[in-house]
Parts: structure tokens; C-alpha cells; sequence
């Protein structure tokens, strides 16, 4: 299971989070990510944990004030990056333009949705990978495996019946290892979460806890 934390705007210390990362990957051997500000990128990464953007644009170097370029993000260290996310919706011609930025960058992706139907048109356009988030469990207490299993299931066979090759992974109340393994469990090859971790007292404890059962 890849768990990939996204600190979205979250006030907590990227550093802090990253170290706790790199640390519990590597004591564990579990793949873990974190996905800061866009500006932070540069220093999550020196830290050597796994770093992920939040978003790229579908932009190319040139006169795109603002953009959060594929390339600008490789470059500071990104191996990865999240597209379409809940909080930052995109046109489908644009989530594809920002996955093949990505592609063209050397970055991993992920492409979310909110529902079984946007994973299908999703993995249509080829990412690495898919997260189905519903955003009525975003940020609440009960993990999406928990309370809402099946469209966990129908999402993982949404993905698989537009292509193979396509993972899913799902997000929403996350915050356990126990979540991490119903998660599994239903198929799932990885999950999202922000603030089980970064509104954490101890985010190395929750990490400890989110892989305990790998
Ligand atoms: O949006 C999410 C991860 O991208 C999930 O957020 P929570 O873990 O806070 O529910």
C-alpha cells in the first residue's frame, strides 16, 4: 500500500511531517509520500522523504502567471504529483493537459474523482493512478473504507474496466492503520489523507499507527 499524505493548506510544519515520513518508510519499508505547498517543495524534498505537488498545470513554459509548472516542480524535487483533486477541480481537457505536462516532466500521477464514474473517465487518460475521494467524507472522522465501502469496490472496478494498468487508491477520514488495511482490503492499492496527519499532535505516531499492519 502507497500512503500519500497531502498537507493541502494545512498550518502544520512540512518539515516536521517530511522527516517523520522518510523516517517511518524507511524503519518500515512501506511507501509513504508527502505532498506539500507547491513552495515548499524544494525543502520537503531535501529532507529525502518521497514528495509529491498538489497540482500541476496543463501549462508549458511561457507567459502563464501563476502556474504551477510540471517542470518547475520535477525540478524541485517532485517525483510525483496529484491532479483533480477535490479541492482543486479541474476541466476534463485540462486534467488531461496536466497529466501529459506531467508525463513530459518525469512525474508519477495520480487523477482523483469523487465517484466511481469520474475514476472510469479518469483512468481513461492514462495516469499511474486513481483516488476515488467522496467530499462529504473528506476531512471528517470515518474513514471512506468504513463508510462507504462500495464505492470503493465500484470505483476499483471502474478503473479496472477502462484499464489494467490503472491503480486505485482512496481517500477521505483516513487516519489508522486499520483504515489503511480495509482500504486493502477492498482493493484499493494505496490511499490519500491530510488531516489524520497534519493536524496531529505526533504525525510520526500516526504514521507508525497508518503502517502497522503492512
Ligand atoms: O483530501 C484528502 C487527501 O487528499 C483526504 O483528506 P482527509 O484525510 O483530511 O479526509
Amino acid at each position: 500500500m502507497f500512503i500519500l499524505v497531502n498537507l493541502k493548506a494545512y498550518p502544520c510544519d512540512p518539515i516536521e511531517v517530511a522527516t517523520a515520513a522518510r523516517d517511518v518508510a524507511e524503519a518500515s519499508g512501506a511507501r509513504i509520500a508527502v505532498s506539500p505547498q507547491a513552495a515548499d517543495l524544494a525543502r520537503v524534498a531535501e529532507t529525502g522523504a518521497e514528495t509529491w505537488a498538489q497540482h500541476v498545470s496543463p501549462n508549458e513554459h511561457g507567459s502563464h502567471t501563476g502556474s504551477t509548472l510540471a517542470e518547475a516542480a520535477a525540478d524541485n524535487g517532485a517525483e510525483g504529483t496529484l491532479v483533480n483533486h477535490s479541492e482543486k477541480r479541474l476541466k476534463l481537457a485540462d486534467i488531461d493537459g496536466s497529466v501529459r505536462a506531467a508525463e513530459r516532466a518525469g512525474l508519477e500521477t495520480i487523477v482523483c474523482g469523487n465517484n466511481p464514474a469520474q475514476i472510469g473517465a479518469a483512468a481513461a487518460l492514462g495516469p499511474d493512478a486513481v483516488a476515488v475521494e467522496p467530499p462529504a467524507l473528506i476531512g471528517g472522522d470515518v474513514s471512506v473504507a468504513t463508510a462507504d465501502p462500495g464505492i470503493v469496490e465500484d470505483a476499483v472496478a471502474a478503473a479496472e474496466a477502462v484499464d489494467d494498468d490503472v491503480d486505485l487508491f482512496c481517500g477521505a477520514g483516513v487516519s489508522t492503520g486499520e483504515d489503511v488495511a480495509a482500504a486493502g482490503d477492498l482493493g484499493a492499492a494505496g490511499v490519500l489523507l491530510a488531516s489524520g496527519v497534519a493536524k496531529a499532535d505526533d504525525p510520526e505516531a500516526v504514521l507508525e499507527d497508518l503502517v502497522s499492519g503492512l
